[in-house]
């Protein structure tokens, strides 16, 4: 396994089809996810020379929680789906390499349970946040909330795209509509009487407005970030609501489809939050360039959601455990090559445009 898309092809070799669909899957067309990744492809890079140090630092402080890289796991529903260990052994795999695992809230293990797994890796400092759907029964999500908390997580991760689920027609024409037998979405259990961690049991719901978040942040002192905001306005009104972070996200390109590639937003919503809050980024990164790219444009950090399934698919733990030190390792190797010796060094003037001939006055094309 060299390459991200190493572990894709191994992942697609060994699962069951329907699974690998799921995952690879987007909404719609899938204009979307493949814009994420030609976003990247779209940019060059333009390195320093001669600013050489003998190692680069890669760690950063994220809302007070230390990752020894900025690339994250972004939550990733059903881990059990392509291991049997499921999202405890890709929490070991990220403890051990020190990083910051956004546990989903559809998680095929309970929250508590994936927190002792990555504590027994990392150790005490291992750090996991959590992905909330807000449900319109307040309670129960005061009730999550309060799961997450209790488990340890030091942020909650809120996802605002999915007023409905994203039309995914992979699933559809596989008629893949709920986890099989034996799966189950353990922090939903006994929330509700009779309903024990039924995928359906996640309401998707229509009516979330401000006033949702508002309420969010009088029950919880945890750091809240939203994912899904991709609208230069609404990342000012995340700011004025009181939001700690942003996780500038289109779902993987699972939501709406034809909505610009994360990438390709970045700058403005920078612009738009003006440091007051980070931006952090997921969406087709897969390549320690493309991490690279994202700072030097002002992400904090990044997310990376298929890479994972597929590496926790191919070789459980420890494949987990391998994609993120290559990862690292092109990171590290990318930051030298451009002459930066820590993620400050990476500004906006090492990236540009891919050539075309318009920047010779049109006169080549
Ligand atoms: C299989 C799968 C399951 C996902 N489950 C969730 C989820 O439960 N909650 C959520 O907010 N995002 C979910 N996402 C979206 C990811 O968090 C992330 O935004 C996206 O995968 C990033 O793009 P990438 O896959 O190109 O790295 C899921 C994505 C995939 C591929
Ligand atoms: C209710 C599970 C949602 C999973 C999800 O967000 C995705 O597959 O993109």
């Amino acid at each position: 396994m060299l390459t991200v898309h190493d572990f894709e092809t191994a992942a697609r070799a060994k699962l069951d089809p329907v699974f690998a669909d799921f995952i690879a899957g987007g909404a719609r067309d899938e204009i979307t996810v493949r814009a994420n990744e030609t976003a990247f492809g779209a940019l060059r890079l333009l390195p320093r020379a001669l600013r050489g140090s003998a190692a680069r630092e890669l760690g950063t402080t994220l809302l007070g929680s230390r990752a020894s890289m900025p690339i994250l796991l972004s939550p990733t529903a059903f881990h059990k789906l392509v291991d049997p260990e499921g999202e405890s052994a890709t929490a070991r795999a990220a403890a051990a390499t020190g990083t910051i695992m956004i546990v989903s809230m559809a998680s095929t293990v309970a929250v508590g349970e994936i927190a002792d797994a990555a504590r027994a890796a990392g150790g005490p400092t291992a750090q996991l946040w959590f992905q909330l759907y807000i449900q319109p029964d307040l309670e129960i999500t005061e009730t999550l909330v309060r799961r997450a908390t209790d488990a340890g997580c030091t942020a909650l991760v809120v996802t605002v795209d999915s007023p409905v689920l994203g039309a995914n027609e992979r699933n559809r024409r596989n008629g893949f509509h709920d986890l099989p037998a034996g799966l189950r979405c353990e922090n939903l259990r006994d929330l509700r009487d009779g309903e024990s961690g039924h995928v359906r049991q996640i309401v998707m719901s229509p009516e979330l407005n401000w006033g949702h978040i508002d309420w969010l942040r009088e029950i919880t002192s945890l750091p809240i970030l939203l994912k899904g905001v991709l609208h230069p306005e609404d990342a000012r009104l995340a700011v004025r609501h009181g939001v700690d972070g942003l996780l500038l996200s289109n779902h993987g390109g699972r939501q709406l489809d034809t909505v610009p590639a994360t990438l390709e937003l970045l700058p403005e919503i920078t612009a738009a939050v003006a440091g007051r809050i980070p931006v952090l980024l997921d969406g087709g990164v897969r390549r320690g360039t493309d991490v690279v790219k994202a700072l030097a444009l002002g992400a904090a950090a990044v997310g990376i959601g298929r890479p994972v399934m597929w590496a926790l698919a191919e070789g459980g733990e420890k494949g987990v455990r391998r994609l993120l030190e290559l990862l690292r390792e092109e990171l590290d190797d990318t930051l030298a090559l451009c002459g930066a010796s820590g993620l400050n060094d990476l500004t906006p003037d090492l990236v540009r445009p891919a050539w075309s001939g318009r920047l010779f006055g049109g006169a080549v094309s």
